[in-house]
């Protein structure tokens, strides 16, 4: 496996220069290709930390490389295509499902795949759309997954999954955890994943990155972070989502 990220000391601060940091420290290695959830508690940065790899948040020290290539070498743009965020509220473009669909073709210049933009609509579960009708009226878990799948039209080598999941029934949800394994596996697209989710990270993932404390606590593979975690604090996040995840099931 070959690094395609290389992240040096990342931190973000609240409110600079004096503020408190949301994290820091942050370093660490994306092999390629690999599959890796970021777990936390809610408000440890894990969003942040997606949308600075994207480029859309610019980081208040440390520094990033893709490819071997410092940030500075790339534009915003080209370092977009290659690594691409989907965010946890999906934002539609103006115009039909189709528009959506081509967006990436049309920014970027390039023809458009109509038959793979058919086949991902089947497999995660929208085949049933109208692709001209308005991409504003889809429900909000329609909007996920059309936003998605315009993200993966892109081809990016690297793709950030900000709780892409979160709004989708059980059947969808499914669907979507089997297209991204299944393109990973096929394409050998590297997956970044923040989901609340433990045990879509567990079925998932081959790596887990653990953030508390403003930090990165734990960087692991998924079995043995799952059977042994290193800290307490890990220990006890997945004694809560257990627990949490049990007291769902008694209530269904
Ligand atoms: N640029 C910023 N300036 C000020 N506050 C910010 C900035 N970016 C993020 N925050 C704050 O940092 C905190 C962490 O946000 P973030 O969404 O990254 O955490 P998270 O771990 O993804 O949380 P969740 O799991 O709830 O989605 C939040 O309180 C957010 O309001």
């Amino acid at each position: 496996m070959t690094t395609i990220l290389q992240l040096e000391g990342l931190g973000k601060q609240l409110h600079p220069p004096d503020g408190p940091w949301l994290f820091r420290d942050f370093s660490a290695s994306v092999a390629e290709p690999l599959i890796i959830s970021i777990l936390g508690k809610s408000g440890q940065g894990k969003s942040t930390l997606l949308r600075i790899l994207g480029r859309l948040t610019a980081p208040d020290r440390g520094s990033m490389r893709l490819q071997g290539r410092d940030v500075s070498q790339w534009t915003p743009e080209a370092w977009r295509m290659t690594v691409s965020y989907v965010a946890q509220q999906p934002v539609m473009l103006p115009g039909s499902v189709e528009d959506n669909l081509r967006a990436a073709a049309f920014l970027h210049q390039r023809s458009f795949d109509l038959t793979q933009a058919r086949q991902w609509m089947e497999q995660i579960g929208l085949d049933h759309l109208d692709w001209n009708s308005g991409a504003q009226q889809l429900s909000g878990g329609e909007k996920q997954r059309l936003a998605l799948i315009r993200t993966l039209l892109l081809r990016p080598a690297v793709l950030l999954l900000d709780e892409v999941t979160s709004s989708l029934d059980s059947i969808s949800k499914q669907a979507t955890e089997r297209l991204l394994v299944d393109l990973h596996a096929h394409s050998g697209t590297t997956i970044l994943w923040v989901t609340h989710d433990w045990e879509e990270a567990r079925t998932t993932s081959q790596q887990i990155w653990f953030m508390a404390d403003g930090r990165l606590l734990e960087d692991a593979d998924s079995r043995t972070f799952f059977d042994s975690p290193r800290t307490e604090e890990a220990r006890a996040f997945l004694r809560s989502s257990h627990l949490l995840a049990e007291s769902l099931e008694g209530i269904r």
